[in-house]
């Protein structure tokens, strides 16, 4: 280490997105190595409307590990944090800036301690999988800082240590957890089943119907599953392994169909499985329900047994919608935004976030237009066309998106590189 100046400060900043599983993680084998019952499929979405940014510093000057989430400090002792750091400094590289005077052998970062700095640009703990984004950030961002010279899928065997999911948000597009065998978890890891490119028409609309933090943690929620519930094992031992195969090849030959079906489907075993948990959980709300009514009356019907929409639900009441292309997005749009119009304190700009162009392909350019909007033609008698205003917070429109990148310019870094901390 460099004994002239003990003053430096080393930073990195990176950008993670979050994921959305359309076959569910649901049950762990091991809890401490976060090792999972069964094999998991998302989409990565695109980290402009859905990801996390976080900057790692380092520096002799610190004396402790601090971190801090969305401008609060928070404890690093948790284990979860504790296992991704320890994994990560037993595979530091050396470092070397001769300019600065910096010199870091392998053994060095032992010694030093990080400050931790993240932001997530959409809710926090709400079940739109903030712990991926953020667990994904900070393997991501600390092995640049401290020179990891592993490959992205054991990087994501180190994120699955902070969260499950985490280990999917290491990769762009469609991404698949492969449970593995090993004891050690080593082969518990992520790969790219396609890039963000390979299914560019798909357009991703999300409800966010509360932004509240949940009461049953997707932690505590599975680990109560796997103790209670007997659906889960013929879940993970039957159903998915199957699935997984032909959600690949669903993937693989963007047949949106029996990509809808299998999405739909195993979203509805994931919530079947919670109410088979004993006590049982409830993930859905009312206006959860609201929107598998309007898919089911809606799109199944009118299209003649053709699912044009994919619902999926995580473990929390906010749906997220997956359309084929554009035009049954903005058509879809238009229904979401009959059903569910703003509030009476809403403005247009913050109840449709995102891509805001597929608005614009609606037709909807103010908040009259989604007043005028009539009711969908095909609800005729089957649905009545009530309107639920204010039971949705917002809808962010997005697709899927790249896999984690380094933020270079200073601009975004979240820590200041005066004082090492938060700006
Ligand atoms: N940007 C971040 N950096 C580091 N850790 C984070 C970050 N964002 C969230 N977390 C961690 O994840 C926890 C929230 O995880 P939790 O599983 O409860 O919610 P969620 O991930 O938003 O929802 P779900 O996983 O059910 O979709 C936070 O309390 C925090 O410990
Ligand atoms: C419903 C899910 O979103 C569950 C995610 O669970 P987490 O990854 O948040 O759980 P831990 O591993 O305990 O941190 C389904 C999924 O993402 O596959």
């Amino acid at each position: 280490m460099a004994g002239e100046s003990q003053k430096w400060i080393l930073m990195a900043t990176a950008r993670a997105p979050t994921n959305i599983a359309v076959i569910k993680y649901w049950g762990k084998r091991d809890e401490n190595l976060i090792l999972p019952i069964n094999d998991s499929i998302s989409i990565t979405l695109d980290p402009d409307h859905l990801s996390a940014t976080t900057t790692v510093a380092v520096s002799p000057s610190f004396e402790k590990d601090r971190m801090w989430l969305n401008g609060k400090e928070i404890p690093l002792s948790g284990g979860r944090y504790q296992n991704c750091l320890r994994e990560l400094r037993s595979r530091a590289g050396d470092f070397e800036d001769e300019n600065r005077g910096i010199q870091i052998k392998k053994e060095g970062w032992n010694k030093l301690h990080f400050h931790i700095a993240s932001y997530n640009n959409f809710p926090t703990a709400a079940g739109l999988a903030s712990s991926a984004a953020g667990f994904a950030c900070l393997v991501f961002s600390l092995a640049k800082l401290m020179n990891v010279k592993e490959e992205l899928g054991q990087l994501s065997a180190i994120a699955r240590q902070g969260s499950g999911s985490a280990c999917r948000s290491l990769y762009g597009g469609f991404v698949k957890w492969t449970m593995g065998n090993e004891m050690s978890g080593r082969d518990s890891k992520a790969v790219q089943l396609a890039n963000e490119t390979h299914w560019e028409d798909l357009i991703i609309i999300v409800a966010v119907v509360s932004s509240r933090q949940k009461e049953t943690s997707s932690t505590s929620g599975m680990r109560e599953s796997v103790e209670t519930s007997s659906l889960i094992q013929h879940r993970a031992k039957v159903v998915v392994p199957s699935r997984i195969l032909q959600m690949e090849e669903a993937i693989r030959n963007r047949n949106f169909s029996s990509f809808a079906r299998l999405t739909c489907a195993d979203s509805n075993q994931f919530h079947a499985v919670c109410l088979d948990t004993s006590p049982p959980i409830f993930y859905m709300n009312d206006t959860s329900h609201r929107h598998d009514f309007c898919h089911r009356y809606l799109f199944i019907w009118r299209f003649k047994g053709k699912t044009q929409v994919a619902y999926t639900f995580d473990a929390g009441p906010n749906a997220v919608l997956i359309a084929p292309n554009r035009k049954v997005a903005s058509s879809l749009l238009q229904r979401l935004l009959f059903y569910f119009p703003p509030g009476p304190d809403n403005e247009l700009n913050s109840y449709i976030l995102g891509d805001k162009t597929i608005l614009q392909e609606a037709g909807i350019e103010s908040l009259n237009h989604i007043e005028a909007l009539k009711p969908p033609p095909e609800a005729k008698d089957k649905v009545p066309s009530q309107r639920f205003a204010g039971d949705v917070s917002y809808f962010i429109c997005t697709r899927s998106g790249k896999g984690p990148e380094v933020l270079m310019e200073e601009e975004h870094a979240l820590i200041s590189s005066q004082t090492g901390l938060p700006k």
